[in-house]
């Protein structure tokens, strides 16, 4: 019985699996899930494990500044792990990283050549590539045997048609990278799989899946395949996100530049870590927090309402992209959870198919559409682990091939 560790930094969590893995090609089998979120200068860091069963392994808030940053975060998962599994032995890590470029279309394995490529994106993700990249480093130093497994959020969407992956600028741009390579992919893949699984008829048709996250974006799929994204060269068009602008009109960059006269790094701080939620609401960039503080706070009502204009916005284009839609699929911490977006998303969205049920939206049941609505609207907890762990349980099946 092979184990494997899955690591995933997003913007502003590290999440964990540890799984066993049948090389057989059987579903990886999840032992512990957990995270640790709120992972930031000032803020109270939390980190909760499951066993399969559900049971509560740990459920802990740390100090503010305690847990500061995702290096801190990993540490306490290292931690946490060998106290729960002293006797493990990691056959494989996978890691989750945001940017694969145009190179890398499927995961690989991490040699020196490929995380010397990979640090070449760090600047088209500054909330996420060097965090994946210090677990990569740290996980070789750690775990030397273990095989250490890239796994992509661009790899789903790069077989985009053209126009879907390119920018109106000179080709020269194009060919040097600059393209729209779409976010979150580990996400919808795992969604696509799921849809295959519990409702084959509706995986087959044009489906829009919301992953609304601290970081969110959209996807348009065909046939399970991904054929457009909300999000673009970086983690920062699109949607409005926790701290990220969205879909921005680069004037506004010239603007920064030549009137502001702010550096390109102001901008980047500008871009990333102080717009969005937080830049709208100036009080937080977590959905709860606004939400708990709407009805006293005008900001954070409205921020929460060109969140809402702007998914809804996205879905009209992407179900204009795909065709026509027959099934929206929500995703993420914000599209799990939160019964009031999805509820102001699909409002009034009759036009469009979709009408969605009271109770069964209060309840996050998995088919929150009515019974009469044409569109199937879906709840699906996303599990990027699960997609992590099943490409290394691939790889370690393959070096076993090759071995043999
Ligand atoms: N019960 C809830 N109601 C509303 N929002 C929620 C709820 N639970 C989590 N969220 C929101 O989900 C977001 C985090 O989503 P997540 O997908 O975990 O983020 P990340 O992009 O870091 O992976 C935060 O804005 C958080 O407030
Ligand atoms: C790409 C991205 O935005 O990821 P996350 O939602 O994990 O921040
Ligand atoms: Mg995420």
């Amino acid at each position: 019985m092979a184990h494997a560790l899955t690591l995933n930094a997003g913007s502003s969590s590290l999440k964990f699996g540890y799984f066993h893995l049948d090389t057989d090609a059987g579903e990886p089998d999840a032992r512990i899930v957990g995270l640790v979120e709120r992972i930031g200068q000032g803020q109270r860091a939390h980190m909760r494990a499951k066993g399969p069963d559900g049971a509560v392994l740990i459920d802990k808030e740390f100090g503010r500044n305690h847990v500061s940053d995702h290096g801190t975060a990993l540490e306490r998962v290292v931690a946490f792990l060998r106290d729960r599994r002293p006797d493990a032995t990691l056959s494989a890590v996978g890691h989750r990283v945001v940017h694969g470029g145009p190179d890398f279309d499927a995961p690989v394995e991490l040699t020196d050549k490929v995380i010397k490529r990979l640090a070449e994106f760090e600047p088209l993700a500054p909330l996420h590539q060097p965090h994946n990249l210090s677990g990569v480093r740290a996980a070789l130093e750690l775990f030397p045997d273990a095989v250490q497994v890239a796994c992509f959020d661009t790899a789903f969407h790069r077989n985009h048609p053209w126009v879907n992956d390119t920018f109106a600028i000179p080709r020269r741009f194009y060919d040097e990278g600059v393209r729209r390579y779409g976010f979150h992919g580990l996400s919808y893949e795992y969604i696509s799989s799921k849809l295959a699984e519990i409702a084959p008829h509706l995986h087959m048709g044009r489906t829009i899946v919301a992953h609304l996250g601290n970081g969110a974006s959209m996807c348009g799929l065909m046939g399970g395949r991904s054929v457009a994204s909300s999000m673009g060269f970086t983690a920062l068009d699109g949607l409005p996100m926790g701290t990220r602008c969205g879909q921005l009109d680069p004037g506004v960059l010239l603007y920064m530049l030549q009137t502001e006269g702010m550096g390109a790094d102001e901008i980047q701080n500008v871009l990333y870590r102080e717009s969005g939620l937080l830049g709208l609401s100036e009080l937080s960039n977590d959905m709860r927090t606004l939400e708990a503080a709407a009805k006293e706070n005008e900001r954070a009502r409205e921020a929460i309402s060109y969140f809402v204009f702007r998914i809804r916005r996205e879905l009209g284009a992407l179900a204009a992209a795909l065709g026509g839609v027959s099934t929206l699929v929500f995703c993420g911490g914000i599209g799990e959870n939160s019964v009031h977006i999805r509820e102001k998303v699909c409002e009034g969205m009759g036009w469009l198919g979709m009408e969605i049920d009271e109770g069964r939206n209060l309840r996050s049941e998995q088919i929150i559409s009515t019974d009469l609505s044409r569109v199937r609207v879906l709840v699906i907890p996303t599990n990027e682990e699960l997609v992590i762990a099943r490409a290394a349980r691939d790889m370690l099946a393959q070096k076993e091939e090759t071995a043999a």
